[in-house]
């Protein structure tokens, strides 16, 4: 398999509307490696739904070229649409079928074996609900079925638009259960989601974009980096502040100091006779890397 599963470069998607032309996707150069979960993430409007369209042939592309596999798509989308699965759309299910019967209809339809039921059924975690009728499924229930049935066909990429939208906190974390397990196991998941931290505990990489360009990309942990701030704790915090300060320390509320030099802290405090209590390392989040990237801006379309 080649190193890139799904790559684009100079990607770019106009639309016309009735207010004129508006950018969706613009220059976008995208390298998802095999194995592992790969986060997709941009706000609302920022283009990751149109670039998935655009990968699955489901719209055409303006300008820029797509791989995927290594094949050049959609030119070649036949060839590779086999070994992959999508979950863009709500599916369409029958109501009135339990989740197993609607996933052996299927099976049946592509000639999967209805072994590969009794697999997708367990790797979603529905086990024991599978024979209850889809209506009385919870979204998130339903959100595991919809990955299920694109399991059936053993795609050995998985790409799921925004799959926890919609779900409250159990579901969430239900379907990053399933998509962590996912991803361990060898398939590449392309997850596309507009909450950064949620998907930074699933992720080992991700491509960060706003207005349809590429903000950063790369593994998860170089993209939120070592910590550069410290969390002190100390009997008179006011006068640790104070001494931090003085010390040419950049000092937030709640004794946050931006440092990557925690002895530097220490010896700067028990100098002044301050003996800190704490001295905790603060983590860079997805969220505090994007917002830092885009400074606040409006990540929408451009028109
Ligand atoms: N068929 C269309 N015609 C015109 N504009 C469109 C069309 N489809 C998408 N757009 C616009 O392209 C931009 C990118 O939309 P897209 O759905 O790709 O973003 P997204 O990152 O997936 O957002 P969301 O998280 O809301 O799904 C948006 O401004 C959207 O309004």
């Amino acid at each position: 398999m080649p190193e890139l599963v799904i790559e684009t470069t100079g990607l770019r998607k106009e639309f016309s509307t009735r207010r004129g032309r508006r950018i969706a996707v613009d220059q976008l150069d995208l390298a998802v490696p095999a194995g592992g979960v790969h986060g997709f993430l941009g706000p609302n409007g920022s283009g990751k739904t149109t670039t998935i369209r655009m990968l699955l042939g489901l719209a055409r592309a303006t300008a820029g070229e797509m791989r995927l596999f290594g094949e050049p798509v959609p030119h070649r989308l036949p060839s590779v649409i086999g070994r992959i699965g999508a979950v863009v759309e709500s599916p369409k299910f029958s109501p009135h079928f339990s989740g197993r019967q609607n996933l052996t209809l299927l099976a049946r339809s592509i000639g999967a074996p209805t072994t590969a039921v009794d697999a997708a059924v367990d790797t979603v975690g529905l086990t024991g609900r599978d024979k209850d009728r889809f209506k009385s499924y919870s979204l998130g229930m339903k959100q595991r079925l919809a990955i299920a049935a694109t399991l059936l066909k053993e795609p050995q990429l998985l790409i799921l638009d925004e799959p926890t939208n919609g779900l409250d906190p159990a579901g969430i974390r239900e379907i990053r259960e399933t998509i962590r397990g996912l991803g361990e196991s060898g398939v590449t998941v392309l997850l596309s989601s507009h909450i950064l931290a949620e998907v930074q505990q699933v992720c080992t990489s991700a491509t960060i974009i706003g207005r349809g360009r590429m903000l950063a990309s790369g593994p998860v942990d170089e993209l939120v980096g070592t910590s550069t701030a410290y969390r002190v704790a100390a009997p008179d915090p006011d006068a640790a502040s104070r001494v931090l300060t003085e010390a040419g320390f950049t000092v937030r509320d709640g004794l946050l100091v931006e440092t990557s030099d925690p002895a530097a802290v220490t010896r700067a405090l028990g100098g002044a006779g301050i003996w800190l209590t704490e001295l905790t390392p603060v983590r860079r989040d997805l969220e505090s890397v994007f917002l830092e990237l885009t400074s606040g801006t409006e990540m929408g379309a451009s028109e």
